[in-house]
């Protein structure tokens, strides 16, 4: 049976103190185990398991190993520490990597060796036992123990080992495999706020798993120029900090030296020396592309540096293949097949921030601005932050203005606009707008353009590289760590024929694509805008990206022109907030009720929520320019409050959506709303007023909606609560010695908690789904202890712990920090920080704002598509609303892996729901959690019952 050890070792040493504790330790490892080899140089003994991936040396020592007495007594002592903790917590272990856990267990127990099963949930496939010379030794699953590529029998390397025997001296060859990878990882192309967090991922997910990271230094030119300078391991220690600094801390580069062959043929070759397995890039559409060529050329680049005697021929035949994995890393998201690259919401946070201030001085003067943003062949960024801060136009690559007239077009809607009152103008153009004959436009073409036609104060602001500093906002800290995690497993899991991966996300799932097609896709976009065929680049972007074009554009005509809606399908649509403020909800209004202009619907506004309705029939109908500027607004312009129609006067409610003639309903909130819908949906049957179409949009910090993976408004706060943690944890860092426990909101859902621990690198989260243990405060305590013992106070120490307020009644944030100073025994501090409602509060992030949009206008269509399902049968007496069809007409909007999906509020209520605790009752975010404790390096320790609080 083949194993591997862990912690990426080949070779392990025991003591034994006495040779008849060697002869038992040499039956274990030998009959119990099936080591097969050994040799002996007096007090030293050799053996090697199956394949000799690895070596284990037992030396005979008066001085070291422990007597039969203490390992009986060390024996039982560990069985009571691995019922609760697994081989984590115990110092003096070895791990084993192997195929089958399940044949162990049988010849374990046919030997009388003690089994333990691992007590830890993230573990479940791991078995522990102890050997005669008392060393734990822990069994972890593994589909390939030996992590080979290719297979075992073709890549034995020859390690020579100098053995003797008692009977004279001899040299032997020990054939250890290579059981582990060197996977290196490089970031390359402009640099992108998150490429860090990625680079931080890859290097630790390698080490957990046993293999070396290395890091290419300066992007491409680091291959080129080769070496341990440039291709660099990295320690686990290497990347700490990495998550909160922007742009790449390992250097990248536009090389123009890779784009020839003879740039990759030394590329190959300092990959080779450098022993490098697996390359994985972090780059945009040219650094992918360079990666594709690369591997496509790999096999004759390998040919050539034999040919030339450059490589021997075992690493010839070791570096056969390059595993080769693309994370997109780029702020111009113009990679096909996913749907956001690392580092564009990071850029479009930066863009929207700016012009959020620029619309204050605009405002005063009554100015027009244009903005420049970066984006040399994709318009990504101009639109989504035309969507985020309502701009008047906007001019991108993929759908060109006419050359002819483009100024007439655009000086029609700002015009409209200024006509009906507006004070301000934003137009956003990409770096590279063009029109349809393909000649630029520029931003100062544009300014021409609106002094000269409409005589506006026109001044020109050019965001420049700000767009690609700064830190990465949390999404992308998210994104390029999950991505990373990803990417080592993609490797990990490769074989000579899988296609070479591309780590993508289809709206909340990460998946793989390949990277040839990804690369295909994108060149087709570039050469379809070169021949003019406009149509065909914007169907080559992803459908999102087409889907935003659309919506802008909608959004953008409302109530100038022709509504596209003919006279009797146009509805009367009721737009409220309910629960607590989100970011976004305004955004959600904002584009519901345009959108709802532009197709010739009448929105009207229900003013603080159902409690508002019933007392003060707060119903106003919607006026464009009183809300034009909500999108950039945070909290709730409609008012929002918790109360249900039940708390209030469902009667009343009825009767003022019988009085307005609502054709259907959308609302926008957290928990309350969804119960609010649930109450709505159910009164059907009493009151025809409800029988109209009702669609919930998630907005709650507290991501605890049934039905969607996202809420609005959770992104927000992550952006908030992940800046404070920063400057939290600098002040932390600063001091040397201090840890802070910060206490987060959420309810009872542990989403923000953990997303804000993952993006936060923070040591351990506490979260109401887990509560809080002894053992695993104990085990979190003894995490910080030796963390701060290794830095020594020279490192940058500063560490966090995050807790849900809910997490535990007795164990407060106060407490658990008395808790942690006291355990700490002077060698660390510990406080606490409550950052409360700001996580409610701030502007809507440009995610909020730009999925709010999204949300919204999929509400609408909603109510479009369902209005005649359920309105039509208003006033039927025989009408039976338990029907699945008109169930179905009441639904929750949610994300759902890469699916963006309706929901009737029956399945999710009746069935998906855990009321008591206000949650939905499966968790999504299990992964992101498992995640963060491994790349903290966090042991986690499964929960007796009775110690949970
Ligand atoms: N066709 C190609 N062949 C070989 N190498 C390429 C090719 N295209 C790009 N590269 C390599 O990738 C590097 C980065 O590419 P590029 O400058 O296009 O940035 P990018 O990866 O698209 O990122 P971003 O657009 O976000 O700045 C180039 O400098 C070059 O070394
Ligand atoms: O920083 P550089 O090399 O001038 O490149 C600027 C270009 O890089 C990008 O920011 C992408 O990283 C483009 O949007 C922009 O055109
Ligand atoms: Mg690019």
């Amino acid at each position: 049976m083949p194993f591997s050890l862990v912690n990426g070792t080949s070779s392990v040493t025991l003591y034994a103190s006495d040779g008849a504790l060697l002869s038992e330790a040499l039956n274990f490892y030998t009959n119990v185990l099936g080591f097969t080899y050994h040799s002996e140089d007096g007090n030293v003994t050799y053996l090697a398991n199956t394949g000799a991936s690895m070596v284990v040396k037992i030396i005979v020592s008066k001085t070291r190993g422990l007597s039969s007495s203490d390992i009986q007594t060390k024996k039982q002592e560990f069985i009571k520490i691995l019922n609760v903790y697994d081989w984590r917590s115990v110092e003096s272990n070895v791990v084993l990597k192997t195929a089958s856990v399940a044949d162990l267990t049988t010849t374990l127990q046919t030997f009388g060796f003690p089994i333990q099963v691992s007590p830890n949930e993230m573990f479940p496939n791991e078995l522990y036992t102890i050997d005669p010379l008392g060393t734990v030794i822990g069994f972890c699953a593994a589909k390939n123990p030996l992590t080979l590529n290719p297979p075992l029998q073709k890549t034995n390397r020859l390690l020579s080992m100098e053995m003797k025997s008692t009977s004279g001296s001899q040299t032997a060859q020990l054939v250890l495999p290579s059981h582990k990878r060197n996977i290196a990882v490089m970031t390359s192309g402009g640099d992108a706020p998150g490429m860090n967090a990625n680079v931080r991922a890859v290097v630790r997910t390698a080490i957990y798993h046993g293999c070396k990271a290395f890091c290419v230094m300066e992007g491409y030119e680091g291959l080129i120029r080769g070496g341990p300078e440039f291709i660099r391991e990295m320690s686990w220690a290497d990347v700490r900090g990495f998550l909160s600094e922007g742009g790449t801390n390992i250097g990248t580069a536009r090389s123009k030296e890779f784009r020839e062959r003879k740039g990759r043929l030394l590329g190959c070759k300092h990959l080779i020396e450098a022993g490098i397995d697996a390359l994985i890039v972090c780059g945009g559409d040219g650094s992918l592309t360079g990666a594709d060529l690369f591997r496509a050329e790999w096999p004759s680049l390998i040919g050539e540096l034999k040919d030339t005697n450059q490589i021997t021929s075992e690493q010839f035949e070791k570096h056969k293949h390059l595993n080769i994995c693309g994370t997109v890393g780029s702020i111009d998201n113009d990679m096909a097949t996913t749907d956001a690259t690392i580092g564009c919401y990071s850029a479009l946070d930066r863009i929207v921030q700016a012009i959020d201030y620029i619309d204050a001085t605009a405002n005063s003067h009554s100015r027009a601005f244009v903005i420049e943003v970066m984006g040399r062949h994709c318009g990504w960024l101009a639109l989504m932050a035309g969507i985020s801060t309502s701009a008047d136009y906007i001019m991108i690559p993929e759908k060109p203005a006419s050359s002819k007239d483009w100024q007439v077009q655009m000086c029609d809607i700002v015009g409209k606009h200024r006509a009906k009152g507006k004070r301000k103008t934003i137009v956003i153009v990409a770096e590279g707008a063009i029109t349809n004959d393909l000649s630029p436009i520029s931003a100062e073409d544009v300014k021409n353009c609106l002094v000269d036609e409409l005589g506006l104060d026109t001044r020109v602001t050019t965001l420049g590289h700000v767009q690609r500093g700064g830190n990465a906002v949390s999404y992308d800290r998210w994104l390029a760590t999950l991505q990373g995690v990803e990417a080592v497993h993609a490797v990990l899991e490769c074989t000579p024929d899988t296609p070479s991966p591309l780590i993508a996300i289809e709206e909340n799932k990460i998946v793989r694509k390949p990277l040839v097609e990804a690369v295909e896709m994108t060149k087709k976009v570039a050469s379809a805008i070169e021949s003019k065929d406009f149509a065909k680049a914007m169907s080559l972007r992803d459908s999102e990206f087409t889907e935003h074009l659309h919506n802008f554009l909608a959004m953008n005509s409302a109530n100038h022109n022709e509504p596209s809606l003919p006279l009797e399908k146009r509805k009367k649509i009721a737009i409220m907030n309910i629960g607590a403020p989100a970011g976004g909800m305004n955004s959600a209004v904002y584009a519901m009720a345009t959108y709802c202009m532009s197709r010739g619907h009448v929105p009207y506004a229900i003013h603080n929520g159902f409690a508002g309705l019933a007392r003060h029939e707060s119903v106003k109908l919607i006026d464009w320019l009183e809300i034009e500027d909500w999108s950039s607004m945070g909290g709730s312009e409609l008012g929002t409050n918790r109360e249900t129609p039940g708390d209030t006067d469902i009667g009343m409610i009825a009767y003022f959506f019988e009085k307005y003639r609502f054709d259907g309903l959308i609302i926008v909130g957290g928990f309350e709303a969804f119960v609010s819908l649930d109450q709505l949906e159910k009164a059907r049957t009493m009151y025809p007023a409800f029988r109209i179409p009702m669609v919930l949009i998630p907005a709650t910090i507290s991501n605890n909606v049934p039905g969607t993976e996202y809420s609005l408004g959770a992104d927000t706060c992550l952006n908030s609560l992940i800046q404070y943690c920063d400057i939290v944890k600098q002040s932390a860092s600063a001091t040397r010695d201090r840890t802070f426990v910060v206490e987060v909101q959420g309810g009872n859902s542990g989403y923000v908690a953990t997303n804000a621990a993952l993006c936060s690198g923070a040591l351990a989260s506490y979260v109401p789904e887990e509560g809080i243990t002894l053992p695993q405060l104990e085990a979190d305590i003894q995490h910080l202890k030796a963390a701060f013992k290794a830095d020594q106070g020279l490192a940058r120490s500063g560490k966090l712990v995050l807790k849900s307020s809910n997490a535990s009644k007795v164990l407060t944030t106060e407490v658990l920090a008395s808790i942690m100073k006291q355990e700490a025994d002077g060698e660390f501090d510990a406080k606490t920080a409550i950052p409360g409602h700001v996580q409610q509060g701030g502007l809507p992030s440009p995610i909020d704002r730009t999925r709010g949009a999204r949300f919204a206008i999929k509400a609408v269509q909603f109510i479009e598509e369902n209005c005649d399902t359920v309105t039509r049968h208003k006033y039927d007496l025989d009408f039976d609303v338990s029907t699945r069809v008109v169930q179905n007409t009441a639904a929750v909007l949610g994300v759902k892996g890469s699916h963006l999906r309706f929901t009737c509020i029956r399945q999710l209520f009746d069935f998906e729901t855990d009321l008591n605790k206000r949650m939905p009752k499966k968790i999504h975010w299990q992964k992101t959690r498992d995640i963060s404790d491994i790349l903290v390096g966090r042991t986690r320790v499964v929960a007796n019952k009775n110690t949970v609080f």
